[in-house]
């Protein structure tokens, strides 16, 4: 019996109840271990293990069912094991279990005593019996176990009652529910969590890059080497935005550039167009037969020129003056015209007056026009005045009339609104030279010897006209 118990008691599936100290003093109740759904203190335990039950206790209870004992196969079997003298007080099966249910004896024969009210009936149970009970039997009687005579096994079937069932799915159901919610949870936030690491550590390479202001400035840059964030912002972005309305204003070829291109643009001839912006020299170039090839940095810039210069032998396309894409050597001519003075370094301005040396052949003529920092105000119609040799030079951008397109391009981060002219003020980066330093800086840093043909001031621009003598 011992061995029994504690085989039984050690299965996984089971529920083994000792006797509580004050009933098995007075040996009332028994060992009980309790397979599938029971009961405890009235409260349904073990509703979602039904499957439970060893596979003998199964069999005796399928039997049962087949014998027509029981109504259903049981789902939960009570192992009842009594010691000599134990008893069980008159009392009712839970409710939560259907009718009928059933016991089997085992062992030792046993006395088991019904009452409803005052009417006593008696059964013996013998060994290997089953005793169903249902009906009236099971609920308006009370049932009890005498002290037993000598020790003894029962096994009780039971079958949790359909709305418990169904009541206990409902619950299973929604803690599964829960749980599959929480576990989704979970994920989720571990996602998340990944995400933001991920995304804190982009952050930090990108921080740790000198930041780029826009994706085609970080092409330009990869490309073309270092360009300082002022060239970015107040000359690239400001010549992107302001791209219709600067074409608008700026049309037409100064004179004495144009003089220059139709020297140099003969037929057959080849000639840069270096820092091309909407390409008004285009027309001045090209008309004596030349070809012209031209390259600027503003995407916007270079879509006016291209649509402008239809017709004309004249390409363009999207280069910065410091690092041409060109072999050296191949042209004629070339034209630098009012692009010095937007480049904010020493370097980078001698890396462009180099370049265009580089690209022309021996004999080869360039013309460079930088903005003069002497404003002869009686000349200059931008009746600028100077402060100092690197200079921001507010441009009114207009919110209106037939240059404004509200579509246009992202304008730059620094740029103001100016509510009185509806107009944003956008800062172009300038450096202005001041007298010889133009000539002064084609000599020095050409890389090649070269000769000055001219050197003179003309609206509000130094300009220089040289010669490349040797390659
Ligand atoms: O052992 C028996 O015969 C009956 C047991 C019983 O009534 C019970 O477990 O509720
Ligand atoms: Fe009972």
């Amino acid at each position: 019996m011992e061995r029994l118990r504690l085989r039984l008691a050690t299965s996984s599936s089971s529920s083994y109840t000792p006797i509580p100290a004050p009933f098995a003093e007075r040996q009332q109740s028994r060992v009980m271990l309790q397979f599938g759904a029971y009961t405890n203190a009235n409260r349904v335990e073990n509703a979602s293990r039904l499957e439970g039950m060893p596979a003998s206790l199964e069999a005796v209870g399928s039997r049962l069912a087949r014998a027509g004992v029981l109504d259903a196969t049981p789902d939960s079997c009570c192992v009842n094991l009594y010691e000599r003298g134990q008893w069980i007080p008159p009392h009712r099966d839970n409710p939560k279990f259907e009718r009928p249910f059933a016991t089997v004896s085992l062992r030792s024969a046993q006395r088991v005593a019904f009452e409803n009210g005052s009417r006593r009936v008696s059964i013996v149970l013998g060994v290997g019996s089953a005793l169903r009970v249902g009906g009236e039997a099971a609920d308006a009687w009370l049932h009890s176990v005498p002290p037993v005579l000598d020790a003894r096994i029962s096994l009780t079937f039971r079958r949790l009652s359909a709305p418990t069932r169904e009541k206990f799915r409902a619950i299973d159901t929604a803690s599964a529910e829960r749980k599959a919610a929480k576990a989704i949870r979970k994920r989720e936030a571990r996602q998340a969590k990944r995400l933001a690491k991920l995304e804190a550590s982009d952050v930090k390479k990108q921080s740790s890059r000198s930041a780029p202001l826009d994706l085609v400035a970080a092409e330009k840059k990869a490309s073309n080497g270092y360009v300082p964030e002022v060239e970015i912002e107040h000359v690239w972005r400001v010549y992107d935005a302001i791209a219709p309305q600067w074409h608008g204003t700026r049309y037409k070829a100064w004179p004495r550039v144009a003089a220059f291109a139709k020297e140099v643009g003969v037929v057959g001839a080849v000639v840069a167009d270096i820092g091309c912006g909407n390409a008004k020299n285009a027309r001045a170039i090209c008309q004596g037969g030349a070809t012209c090839v031209a390259c600027d940095v503003s995407r916007p810039l270079l879509e006016i020129a291209a649509r402008e210069t239809k017709g004309l032998a004249y390409e363009c396309l999207d280069a910065d003056a410091t690092r041409l894409p060109w072999r050296s050597g191949v042209f004629d001519a070339a034209l630098s015209i009012a692009v010095l003075h937007h480049v904010s370094t020493l370097c980078r301005r001698r890396a462009m007056v180099r370049e265009t040396f580089r690209v022309l052949r021996v004999e080869g003529r360039a013309l460079f026009y930088a903005w003069a920092y002497e404003q002869r105000e009686f000349e200059a119609r931008s009746g600028h005045r100077f402060e100092s040799a690197d200079v921001l030079v507010p441009f009114h951008f207009r919110r209106h009339g037939e240059y404004y397109d509200p579509d246009a391009s992202a304008v730059p981060d620094h740029a103001k609104v100016d509510e009185a002219k509806n107009a944003l003020v956008l800062q172009r980066y300038c450096h202005v030279f001041r007298e010889d330093e133009l000539a002064n800086l084609v000599l020095d840093a050409a890389g090649t010897p070269v000769r000055i043909d001219a050197a003179y001031y003309d609206q509000g621009n130094w300009a220089v006209a040289a010669t490349k003598l040797a390659s």
